[in-house]
């Protein structure tokens, strides 16, 4: 044959070969693409390559944005389709159903589905990420490190971190001629209240600039191309990111917290310390599983769920408090303070009523006297409507499940979204959504609204299992800086706030800028 002849073979080959290949995956992406039409379901409708996430992928556009965008599209239905890339998920509107999948069928929806690499990602496996058996066993021991009993222990060492933080707030402001830049100072201070309270270490972050504490919880949070790719490539291609050996945190920031819940660990046994933080609760389950001879599985373990409780399972938990514990509550201080700025009304109102508190117990702050700041509570609960730290929330459908009143049947593994913020902020349920007015949480304007539209902290069985950690490290940050000093906008306050696409909490972009003066200057 000739060279000439061969080459056009080849080409004609490979030309034959790319057009099967072409043809192939257009089969794949329109079956994909036409899962929820060939149910029934009314749904969005997807585009190649990114079904409905095209501006999220492409980090144009906030989580929180995108479910509030789902949300209206699909108004005046209960429920609807959606397609995460290839993956379809049911986003659900109407709170009846809602209230089905997470309280009374949650034997249905007991996961969120996510992918857990234990052997890559050691950190991975904690009680946010697993399901099933795991799950289960590790929030039943979970449990008790945060009744009301224990928050009251720990309000002491909580008390502590917060005079701190005042301190710290006036020493910025003096470096910043007033200005401070509020949601780093938060972050300090609920590292160091997670830090100490729930596990006995001194993280330093308020005081020292070069707190490895605050470095490494930055770093786990930071809002960077890089993480949020890695972390979208979890949820949404978790084959894809097993794969590639995706690994989240990075090894230096796991290596940092695996070898400091090991020591801490080690150094409590050693030298018999007992206290009743989260550490201990972790202690005891170590304690158990080395006086079983089985070497660590517990009676009952092991069908369905194999909970081998080795130091790095105990080392994920600490990890997710950790996390969970200092964002999510600094968050919600610093969107409270730059509401408060924007509304002096509202933080007269709220500071007279503190400051009451204060004299009836002779210029001191109790866990009674805090938790109790009525209007304080009203305007936590504002600010958690308006910007709730996560914007929805995830299951997944562990069995197959008829939706109720249809005969929709929703297949086990079908991913189900719940769009916390945009059913927070539908004039439904919330007339002038914009509005910031705490007093949408009197008794009698809750007793009003439907169950079901408003879940900061989720639902049922996996409600949120530091709310009340949570909530008290937050009411009492606020409560001693609102004592102290007056917050107001400056020239380098963001208004409006915007949403940033590269975290996965709801955050704003380029900071917290507020203007800070003592009270009575
Ligand atoms: C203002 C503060 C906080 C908010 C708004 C918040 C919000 C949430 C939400 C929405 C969930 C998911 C619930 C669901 O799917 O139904 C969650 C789960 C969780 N949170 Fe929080 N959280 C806060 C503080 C904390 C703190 C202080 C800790 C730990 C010390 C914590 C630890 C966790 C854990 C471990 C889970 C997973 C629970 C499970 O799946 O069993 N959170 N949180």
């Amino acid at each position: 044959m000739l060279p000439m002849e061969s080459i056009a073979l080849a080409c004609a080959g490979a030309a034959a070969a790319l057009a099967a290949l072409a043809g192939l995956l257009g089969l794949y992406f329109r079956r994909r693409f036409s899962y929820w039409a060939r149910r029934g379901v009314p749904h969005l409708q997807p585009r190649f390559p990114f079904g409905n996430m095209r501006e999220r992928v492409l980090l144009r556009q906030s989580a929180l944005d995108l479910f509030h965008d789902f949300y209206w599209r699909l108004d005046g239905r209960p429920f609807g389709g959606v397609y995460q890339l290839t993956r379809p998920a049911l986003l659900v509107r109407d709170p009846q159903l809602i209230k089905h999948i997470l309280v009374k069928d949650f034997a249905c929806f007991q996961d969120r589905g996510i992918f857990v690499d234990e052997r890559l990602n050691p950190l991975s496996a904690h009680l946010f990420n697993l399901g099933g058996a795991r799950w289960r066993q590790l929030r039943s021991k979970l449990t008790p490190t945060f009744t009301s009993g224990k928050m009251k222990l720990m309000f002491g060492c909580m008390h502590e971190c917060a005079r701190e933080l005042a301190l710290l707030v006036r020493a910025e402001a003096a470096r910043g001629r007033g200005r401070v830049e509020i949601k780093e100072v938060l972050a300090k201070f609920t590292t160091d209240v997670i830090g100490s309270c729930a596990f006995g270490l001194r993280c330093n972050s308020m005081r020292s600039p070069d707190s490895q504490f605050r470095a490494m919880g930055r770093r786990a949070f930071a809002p960077t191309l890089g993480l949020t790719l890695r972390t979208m490539a979890t949820i949404l291609m978790p084959s894809v990111a097993a794969l590639l050996k995706v690994r989240i945190p990075e090894r230096d920031v796991s290596d940092f917290f695996l070898n400091v819940v090991k020591e801490t660990m080690d150094y409590r046994e050693q030298n018999n310390v007992e206290r009743n933080d989260f550490f201990q609760m972790l202690l005891q389950m170590r304690k158990e599983r080395q006086a079983r001879p089985s070497g660590g599985r517990a009676s009952g373990e092991g069908v369905g769920g194999d909970l081998e409780l080795t130091d790095n399972l105990l080392a994920a938990q600490a990890f997710v408090f950790f996390l969970a514990g200092f964002e999510t509550s600094s968050a919600a201080m610093s969107f409270t303070l730059h509401e408060l700025a924007l509304n002096p009304d509202i933080q007269r109102k709220l500071r007279r009523e503190i400051n009451a508190v204060v004299e009836k117990h002779d210029g001191n702050f109790t866990y009674e006297s805090v938790m109790n700041i009525e209007y304080l509570e009203k305007v936590i609960c504002e600010t958690l409507r308006k910007y709730p730290p996560l914007s929805a929330l995830v299951r997944e459908c562990n069995a197959t499940y008829t939706i109720p009143g249809t005969d929709v049947v929703l297949e086990s593994g079908t991913r189900v979204l719940i769009p916390v913020h945009a059913l927070q902020n539908d004039p439904a349920f919330f007339p002038e959504p914009q509005r910031y007015d705490p007093e949408r949480f009197g008794e009698r304007e809750r007793a009003q609204r439907p169950t079901h539209t408003y879940l900061p902290f989720g639902d049922g069985p996996r409600l949120c299992i530091g709310m009340r950690f949570g909530q008290l490290q937050t009411k009492l940050g606020l409560a001693i800086l609102l004592h102290r000093y007056h917050f107001a906008t400056c020239d380098k306050t963001n208004m409006p706030l915007r949403f940033d696409p590269k975290s996965f909490l709801t955050t704003s972009v380029g900071g917290m800028w507020l203007k800070v003066t003592p009270v009575g200057s």
